[in-house]
């Protein structure tokens, strides 16, 4: 095990939250989604707002240089002034990036004649741009490609692609947790050993120049040939935490044999993968492919990626040239399983990333029957790394179906958020909040602002509102299409569309430079969703600002928002101490919580679970409780609460521990969340 005790300093970042002000009149919005009915009304604005934009080129931002606080922006002008000034610097002139992602039209790739030769996956036949091939028990590296590289890791000072910020070293002072046995020496640095050759090159492309905490921990961890299950603050590299291991891992071993009575002839071929990660949402999917498809550059390994709402077709297409490693979303894979067209048996490494989320939204039969009723090899067969920035306890619970023997790594606290970001809280009635709104985005002009809220039409609503109030805003939410949804992040990413309002879809693992404001416009019921969704800002070492409007309607998450806020050296608003005071037990602390928003989902100090035990919510709503591993010498504080993940009515939001409050009780909200987000 090992400890690092020094904790981040407190970033002071400017005060001011919003300076005031009537909502501004300056044209020039280039919004991506306009709903129908405004289209008309905004088109002839559209046309002179384009002008003023090209006129009036901004600067690229970055959320590692732009100290929010002392923005050119953050002082919003008079409302006399605001039109004239607002051309030059503000939304009118909202930066363009170019978009990085290309997930509607992956790189086509040849067929590989890879059937004959009784392997999985590529390798052999031709390759494509980019690809390399095994070759004689050797891995052969592809020849460069310098638009595919330009593509996959940007240019120099690209504002598309993430770049470190100021406080990115401060992660090695975050105290690290590796409990279980034998835990594997941390490394240090990016070195070939333990890491494959070809690996350093594409991380060296990507500008990354230390690992993170978690990789340290995970790199040897999986070259050793052992489960994790790993625990990172939102933004510090969890992603790299699992696919550099595993990549390094595929360049080394190369491809492997198609399962006995497997060798496909001629007729529809069956993908074969070695690795599967599995992840909540298509856009988080999409992104890990991207970040895939990075690290496995020139290299034999072929990543795919299939998620739901999107053209079945032509992701077959995709796995049919080639499928070594899958990311999909679990609704998907089935989908593909049930067709024939892809078989677990080669697993060797399975990834579940969000797996707390993917439980929430009712996946659990599916990810159930993708790793234990398909023919996934058996838990000592494979290696199962699963990776959040929460782990409530009933994801713990899972971990002893899926996982054998594993290391538990915490960086930091779990679930805690990271010091990178300035929290704030005001507090807001329901009806005030439209106006204090449009006063922050007025204030905080410097970078992207993301707002969450809690339906998809309250998503269009505000958004709707936003646009009627001349801010370019755009919204994300599960009822549009994926082609809809597609267009609003690229909007976003590319700083065309600077605002955007999105439910908690885009709450989890997105990556998006220069986000440097969340708002959480309704607070969410349960904290963990607060921690993610904070943690779109202040990523990889930058800094960022998130704002929650609070009133009496949020007490439930009173007392762990408090928690949170002294975890992190934020500062702690009088109101919400008082309104903790008025509520009693409810809501339960961060160190004893039951059933928060209907989850029942009891998290101790969360550390490892088979060193500190405790209740857990019961899977599947049966209201059940698991009261700890046997031997257990904690008695688990926030105990045990059902709750139905399943849409079901119960929630009883437990409490049998020491000082566990009493959960919220469930509303059975919290089941197949595609209906309200
Ligand atoms: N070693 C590294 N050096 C520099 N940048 C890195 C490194 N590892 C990851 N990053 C960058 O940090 C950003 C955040 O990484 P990532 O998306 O993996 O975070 P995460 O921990 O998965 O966050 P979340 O919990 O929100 O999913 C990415 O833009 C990534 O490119």
């Amino acid at each position: 095990m090992a400890e690092l005790t020094a904790r981040m300093g407190n970033l002071g970042l400017g005060d001011s939250v919003h300076a005031g002000g009537a909502p501004n009149n300056a044209s020039g919005q280039r919004a991506a989604y306009i709903p129908p009915h405004l289209r008309a009304k905004m088109q002839a604005q559209h046309a002179s707002a384009s002008g003023a934009a090209a006129q009036h080129a901004a600067p690229p931002i970055n959320a590692a240089n732009s100290s929010i606080g002392n923005s050119r922006w953050a002082s919003a002008p008079t409302p006399a002034e605001s039109h004239i000034q607002r051309q030059p610097n503000g939304w009118a002139a909202a930066p363009t990036f170019t978009p990085s992602n290309n997930w509607e039209n992956p790189e086509p790739r040849p067929q590989r004649s890879m059937d004959n030769q009784g392997y999985n996956g590529g390798g052999y036949g031709r390759t494509a741009p980019g690809e390399g091939t095994w070759r004689d028990g050797k891995h052969v590296p592809g020849p460069p490609n310098p638009r595919l590289e330009r593509e996959l890791f940007g240019t120099a000072n690209d504002p598309s692609k993430q770049t470190t910020g100021i406080n990115f070293e401060k992660y090695d002072d975050i105290p690290v947790e590796a409990s279980g046995t034998d835990v594997p020496e941390a490394v240090i640095a990016f070195t070939s050993p333990p890491l494959d050759p070809h690996l350093l090159t594409n991380i060296e492309l990507a500008h990354y120049k230390q690992p993170t905490p978690v990789q340290k921990y995970s790199i040897p961890i999986v070259a050793n040939g052992r489960d994790l299950m790993a625990c990172a603050q939102t933004g510090s590299g969890k992603t790299g935490g699992f696919l550099f291991p595993i990549l390094s891992q595929a360049f080394k071993q190369g491809p492997s044999l198609l399962p006995a009575g497997q060798n496909q002839g001629f007729g529809r071929k069956k993908a074969h993968p070695t690795s599967l990660i599995l992840a909540p949402t298509r856009e988080l999917v999409s992104q890990i492919y991207d970040e895939a498809r990075k690290f496995a550059y020139r290299s034999w390994v072929k990543p795919c990626v299939v998620y739901g709402g999107a053209d079945i077709t032509s992701q077959l297409r995709l796995i049919e040239r080639g499928c070594d490693l899958l990311v999909a979303t679990p609704g998907r894979l089935v989908d593909l399983i049930e067709r024939g067209r892809i078989s677990l048996a080669n697993i060797k490494y399975l990834i579940l990333d969000e797996a707390d989320r993917m439980l929430d939204m009712g996946f659990e039969p599916q990810i159930r029957r993708i790793v234990e009723g398909e023919d996934m090899p058996g838990v000592h067969s494979r290696q199962t790394l699963m990776f959040s920035a929460t782990f409530p306890r009933d994801i713990q619970m899972l971990a002893r179906d899926f996982l054998k023997d594993y290391i538990f790594l915490s960086v930091g606290r779990v679930g805690s958020t990271s010091e990178n970001i300035t929290q704030k809280v005001e507090y807001v009635e329901d009806q005030d909040k439209r106006s204090v709104l449009l006063d922050i985005l007025q204030a905080h002009q410097g970078g992207l602002t993301l707002i969450f809220v809690e339906t998809k039409r309250m998503a269009d609503n505000l958004s709707e509102f936003l646009l009627n109030q001349k801010f370019p805003a755009t919204s994300i939410h599960g009822d549009r299409t994926q082609r809809e949804r597609e267009r609003a992040l690229e909007m976003f990413r590319t700083g065309r569309c600077p605002v955007l309002v999105a439910t908690a879809v885009a709450a989890r693992g997105l990556d998006i430079p220069n986000v440097t404001h969340v708002v959480n416009y309704d607070l969410p019921t349960d904290i963990d969703d607060y921690v993610h969704r904070i943690g779109r800002t202040g990523r990889a070492g930058n800094v960022g600002i998130s704002t929650a409007f609070f009133n009496r309607g949020n007490r439930g998450v009173v007392r762990e928002l408090i928690d949170l806020l002294k975890e992190a050296n934020q500062e702690v608003p009088a109101f919400l101490e008082s309104i903790a005071r008025e509520s009693g037990g409810m809501g339960g602390g961060r160190g004893g919580r039951g059933g928060g928003g209907g989850r029942g989902r009891g998290q101790s100090g969360a550390k490892d679970f088979r060193r500190y035990g405790g209740g857990s919510g019961g899977l599947g709503g049966s209201g059940g409780g698991f009261g700890g591993p046997p031997n257990s010498s904690f008695s688990g504080p926030g105990g045990y609460g059902g709750g139905s993940y399943s849409g079901g009515s119960a929630g009883y939001g437990g409490g049998n521990g020491s000082n566990g409050g009493y959960g919220n009780g469930g509303n059975g909200g919290y089941g197949n969340p595609a209906s309200w987000w």
